[in-house]
């Protein structure tokens, strides 16, 4: 599903100004991987690249079977990303937002899809309201629940614990490792130890001068230590 093999990012020309050591992970479909590492260490960059964002500097990322090229209508309909920034569209309402992406994805019928998505995320009594009226977190949840009403293969997300309470983290954490259970693929950054050992299967672990794959949990006790 993913196959980086030494893999430089970073935001120069060429492999020096990489902002870590190269990444070599794998996972297959059902397998969660974790990005862990304190603040700068590079998990944004990485995740950028694995979502065809960001050009490598060097080495090799694989997502199914093929180099990244975003572009690709096949990409697109596979890869479900939510990274660290709002986007939405003033003009549509939460509830409108989520039928025009599973829309936009091919699904028919997708009424009951969504409003059982809205309860799930928590915006049923928000689902009129347009975004810009809704509060950072509800926002955030606006755009998870945007990646699980569409069609995807692999999820790609950065930090998705991001400004949500500890109720809905907990939700989100089941809602993933169930994504993995039915054969999905979960790739995320992470600080939070909770979704590393209810979501992931192994992690990486990026520091200044080495990157490892290491078990869940000691990705978990890495995050603890920080
Ligand atoms: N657009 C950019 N242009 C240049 N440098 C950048 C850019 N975005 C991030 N960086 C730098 O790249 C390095 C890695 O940043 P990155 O956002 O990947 O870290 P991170 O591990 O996701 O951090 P955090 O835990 O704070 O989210 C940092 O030194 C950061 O300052």
């Amino acid at each position: 599903m993913i196959r980086a093999d030494k893999v430089s990012v970073g935001y120069g020309s060429d492999i020096a100004s990489a902002v870590c050591p190269p990444i070599s992970v794998s996972m297959k479909p059902g397998e969660g991987l974790a990005v862990v590492g304190a603040n700068g260490t590079g998990k944004s960059t990485f995740l950028r690249a694995v979502a065809g964002l960001l050009d490598v500097l060097g080495g090799q990322i694989d997502v199914f079977g093929r180099p990244v090229d975003e572009r690709t209508r096949r990409f697109r309909a596979d890869v479900a990303i939510v990274l660290d920034e709002d986007s939405y569209l003033p003009a549509l309402t939460v509830r409108e937002h989520l039928l025009l992406t599973a829309r936009g994805h091919g699904m028919e019928r997708v009424s009951e899809l969504v409003t059982g998505i809205i309860e799930e995320f928590g915006l049923t009594a928000r689902q009129q309201a347009a975004p810009t009226a809704l509060s950072s977190g509800q926002r955030r949840r606006l755009l998870l629940a945007s990646a699980f009403v569409r069609p995807r293969r692999l999820m790609v997300l950065d930090e998705p614990e991001q400004r949500l309470d500890s109720g809905m983290r907990d939700r989100l954490a089941e809602r993933l490792a169930a994504e993995r259970k039915t054969g999905g693929g979960v790739v995320m950054a992470t600080h939070d130890p909770v979704l590393v050992r209810v979501v992931a299967t192994r992690a990486v672990l990026l520091g200044e001068d080495e990157v490892r794959v290491v078990s869940p949990e000691v990705a978990a006790q890495a995050i603890e230590a920080m």
